[in-house]
């Protein structure tokens, strides 16, 4: 589903201070994987996710995604991609905290490609039924800043299902957690991942990690276990 060939980035490229980042990574995840990123600080794990994401562009290798080149798509189709197929979980949740969990989970629908938008009554019923999926739906009326740790990153976890993607990237999602909180999380995505969800997780938990059915290590932007 997902095939990274060569790819390689650099940072400030064509600067003096340029920085290659990644040095040629290549790398399969099969549809319906659960696959943690391990490595050190600074070993090139959230450049890698950006990659994936379609946040960031490579200088050369390249990356599909179910046989689609990501590398010769416009800014438009690879916004498309991004609001479709894949949705993000953050370590610091990223969710509008002055905004009601349900409102922060409708953001994403306003984004679908054209044609899909829906009314608003059915996008409220949509963003409700995700905050069903996690546990979530009494708090719908709640502004994020009156949730715990947890319950925000629940209500991330509702707003990066809420298009229906089928790739969830996240980067650090229980970094802010406490140990409880990180088991109850990891139960969210095994669940998700149980229904087919392909998910790809950077942390540097090895409770988390172990938990995942392939563990890639990447050190100095090259993988050395896991592929
Ligand atoms: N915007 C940038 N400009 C220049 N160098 C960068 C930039 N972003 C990252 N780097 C460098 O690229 C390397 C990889 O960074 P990256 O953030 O991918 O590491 P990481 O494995 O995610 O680290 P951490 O675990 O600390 O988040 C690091 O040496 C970092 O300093």
């Amino acid at each position: 589903m997902l095939k990274l060939d060569k790819i390689i980035k650099t940072y400030n490229k064509g600067k003096n201070n340029a920085f290659e980042a990644l040095h040629g990574i290549s790398l399969t995840v099969e549809s319906g994987e659960m696959v943690a990123i391990v490595g050190t600080s600074g070993a090139g794990k959230s450049t890698l996710l950006h990659i994936l994401a379609c946040i960031d562009g490579y200088d050369s290798g390249e990356y599909y995604i179910d046989d689609m080149v990501i590398g010769k798509l416009s800014e438009g189709k690879m916004a498309d991609i991004r609001n479709e197929k894949i949705g993000m979980v953050m370590q610091d949740f990223a969710l509008i905290e002055e905004f009601t969990a349900l409102d922060n989970v409708m953001i994403p629908l306003d984004f679908a490609a054209r044609g899909k938008k829906k009314g608003k009554k059915e996008r409220k019923e949509i963003a409700i039924k995700m905050l069903e999926m996690v546990q979530m739906q009494n708090f719908a009326d709640k502004p994020v800043n009156s949730l715990s740790g947890g319950q925000k990153q629940r209500v991330a976890i509702a707003r990066a299902i809420v298009n229906e993607p089928s790739l969830i990237l996240a980067d650090e999602p229980t970094g802010a957690l406490d140990t409880e909180t990180t088991r109850e999380i990891m139960k969210v995505f095994i669940d998700l991942n149980k229904q087919g969800k392909t998910i790809i997780i950077v942390t540097h938990d090895l409770t988390v990690a172990e938990q995942c059915s392939r563990v890639i290590k990447i050190e100095d932007g090259v993988i050395i276990e896991g592929n």
